[in-house]
């Protein structure tokens, strides 16, 4: 397994050992052991998945609020997302700034997602199905959101059509949110 970190700190791009043969391949998408060797120290205790029937669809920006902020190891089972993490960290070097990363069925790869970023993003084929570990469960009173669209993040979402839930429709902006993240 490679574990690569981005230029915000704390978030990595992880590839793991992928072992293709004429049937297919095979692969550990994850090993508590192999991550703790790499410094992922995490204990995730809730596994989600969502289908998104089509192209188009975006999901976030969300979060949870501290204490029931959540660490996320993402995956794309079938499909392809561009997915995107937004630093709201108060007191990072990066607070406001986000950054996409591809992640699909065919490159196999992961993204940790640390406590103090907004998550969230933009299926690019239809049937898409994502996979995500978290380290604190789901807890509704913490749940929030920023607004996908944000002028102030101009995040270039690879879509024009923007399907969206109801509640995403209505997220604040960046500058109304409440964040409790140093
Ligand atoms: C997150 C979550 C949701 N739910 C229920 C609440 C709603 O009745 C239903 C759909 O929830 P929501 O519309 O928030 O799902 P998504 O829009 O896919 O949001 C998720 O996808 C974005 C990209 C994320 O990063 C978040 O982790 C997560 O919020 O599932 C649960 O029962 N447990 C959960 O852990």
């Amino acid at each position: 397994m490679k574990v690569i970190p981005l230029r915000l700190a704390g978030a990595s791009v992880i590839e793991p050992i992928v072992h293709g043969d004429q049937r297919g391949f095979f692969m550990e998408s994850y090993n508590q052991q192999v991550m703790q060797d790499e410094g992922i120290t995490h204990t995730f205790i809730q596994d989600n998945q969502s289908l998104s029937a089509d192209a188009g669809v975006i999901r976030g920006l969300h979060y949870q609020l501290n204490p029931k902020a959540q660490t996320k190891l993402i995956r794309v089972l079938t499909g392809a997302i561009y997915d995107v993490i937004l630093d709201i960290r108060i007191s990072s070097p990066t607070f406001g700034q986000w950054m996409s990363v591809i992640l699909s069925e065919y490159n196999h790869r992961q993204l940790l997602v640390p406590k103090g970023f907004a998550h969230g993003f933009c299926t690019l084929v239809p049937n898409t199905q994502v996979l995500y570990k978290v380290d604190e469960y789901y807890s509704p009173l913490h749940d929030r959101g920023i607004l996908w669209n944000d002028p102030t993040l101009s995040i270039d979402w690879p879509t024009s059509k923007a399907i969206l839930s109801e509640k995403d429709k209505q997220q604040p902006l960046l500058k109304d949110a409440e964040i409790n993240f140093n």
